[in-house]
């Protein structure tokens, strides 16, 4: 079970470092091994995600403590994956840093959400109406993470969603990796289109 597990998280990381997703060692990534009590694989903090070791990550548990004897220190934001999945079925927790939605999250910022509408990726969300819209909350970069985390927490309601943190990066899980990763790609395609139309509309 573990090692299956293990093995579909390194994959999404993969594929995720195939975009170029964890540039200056950013970005944290879990994924939920079991439910009672509550375990989950998540990225140990501060490595280049991009290479492949045996020590890429660790079992953790409800409080985001290793599960087990480990040197490995889970991911410094662990506290908003254990937000997610104490309160949600979420299977899945993605976390990246990029320009475009650092960019989208600067824009957005003061008014707390960016909201996207009239594109067709938005299916990719369960919206299937023509008029559909997909709003993402952007909450401030509290450098204390219980802080960041209850002010996260606020935004995570359903076993899918993506909240952005302001000049930082995205944060979005699923019910599974694949949903997970679907919402991100999803997420991704909005924030690349935005910039790339509001510097043409400049
Ligand atoms: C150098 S990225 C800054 C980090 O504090 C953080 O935002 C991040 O995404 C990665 O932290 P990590 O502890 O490796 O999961
Ligand atoms: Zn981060």
């Amino acid at each position: 079970m573990r090692q299956k597990k293990w093995e579909e998280l390194a994959e999404v990381k993969r594929e995720l470092a195939a975009r170029d997703w964890f540039m200056g060692t950013s970005g944290n990534l879990s994924l939920k091994v079991s439910d009672e009590p509550l375990t989950f694989l998540v990225t140990a903090s501060s490595k280049d995600k991009r290479k492949e070791t045996a020590e890429d990550f660790l079992l953790v548990g409800a409080d985001g403590q290793p599960a087990e004897a480990t040197s490995l220190k889970p991911s410094a934001e662990t506290l908003l994956h254990v937000h997610i999945y104490n309160k949600t079925n979420a299977g899945c927790v993605l976390h990246v840093h990029t320009v475009d939605n650092n960019v989208i999250s600067e824009w957005y910022g003061d008014e707390g959400e960016v909201v996207f509408t009239n594109q067709e990726i938005i299916k990719a969300f369960g919206l299937w109406e023509e008029d559909a819209v997909f709003r993402i909350p952007i909450i401030p970069n509290f450098a204390h993470i219980p802080t960041l985390a209850n002010e996260f927490a606020k935004h995570v309601h359903e076993s899918n969603g993506a909240v952005l943190i302001r000049n930082h990066g995205i944060t979005v899980w699923g019910k599974d990796a694949f949903e997970a990763k679907k919402w991100l790609e999803a997420c991704e395609f909005l924030c690349q289109y935005h910039v790339k139309l509001l510097l043409l509309k400049r």
